[in-house]
């Protein structure tokens, strides 16, 4: 069992991220907010009704979802991986030719391309991209779905920190837009900069709250082991790993 007795809700208009140490059930449960994972017991539902009663064509342009290390089709071009975000699901990936996008879709495609910064190598191939390059182009396919939710398991993986910061700063942007994004995050800094937090630990939610209720130096050591410092710059909160920190009681 990879999480149990978890309770929470997901508003759109809020900025979420899930924090916890490996292998504390943080991918298991995005999965199984966006279906991919049906769970045992208990219940997913959205907008009031089960999960498993919407149909696939529906959750799809109501769900959005990044995987962590998501694999792209090498020979195929950077366009037409995020055109695969306008429900182009039954396109074999990198098969077939590109597809012909009514012209809504195709601005969806051309503002994901812009916000995160991908316009400029549209028409190369995914194999010819960096791996900061390659998670953008992720991030922009789930972003051209323009869904009510975005679940995003560890978007910053590969960033540099301008990008990480700058999407981070788009994240809440796309809350305050109304949509509900749900992030998984490691670095606990751009997660304080979540209005929710859910810190899971063996499966479960240790504390759920804002960051300033979550992210305190007793929560820290219970969920990472970890003895750390919680600091408050410019309105933000800054978390500090103590040296030869892990073990030691706050
Ligand atoms: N397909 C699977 N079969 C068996 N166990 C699995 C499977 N996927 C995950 N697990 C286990 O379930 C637990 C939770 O895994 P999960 O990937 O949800 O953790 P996580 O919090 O996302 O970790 P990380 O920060 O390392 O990505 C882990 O102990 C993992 O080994």
């Amino acid at each position: 069992m990879a999480v149990r007795g978890v309770t929470a809700e997901f508003r759109r208009g809020q900025l979420t991220a899930i924090i916890g140490p490996n292998g504390a059930g943080k991918s298991t449960l995005l999965r199984a907010l966006m279906g991919l994972d049906a769970p045992a017991g208990g219940a997913v539902t959205l907008a009031g009704r089960p999960l498993s009663a919407w149909n696939r064509r529906e959750r799809a342009s109501r769900l959005a979802y990044l995987a962590q290390g998501e694999g792209l089709p090498p020979g195929t071009r950077v366009r037409d991986v995020v055109a695969l975000g306008r429900g182009a699901g039954q396109w074999r990936w990198g098969l077939l030719p590109p597809l012909v996008l009514e012209q809504e879709e195709a601005s969806a495609v051309e503002r994901a391309m812009g916000r995160t910064d991908v316009l400029n190598f549209a028409e190369r191939r995914v194999a010819e991209l960096s791996g900061g390059e390659r998670q953008r182009v992720s991030l922009a396919r789930a972003l051209a779905a323009e869904p009510d939710f975005l679940l995003l398991d560890e978007p910053t993986n590969h960033l540099d920190l301008g990008y990480a910061a700058e999407l981070t700063e788009y994240l809440r942007c796309e809350a305050a837009g109304g949509v509900g994004v749900v992030a998984v995050l490691h670095d606990l800094t751009l997660a304080s900069q979540a209005d929710w937090l859910l810190l899971l630990h063996g499966g479960r939610v240790l504390v759920q709250g804002t960051p300033e209720e979550v992210l305190t130096p007793a929560n820290l050591y219970t969920a990472y082991n970890l003895r750390a410092e919680v600091l408050r710059h410019s309105g933000r909160l800054i978390v500090i790993p103590a040296a030869g920190g892990r073990g030691h009681a706050p």
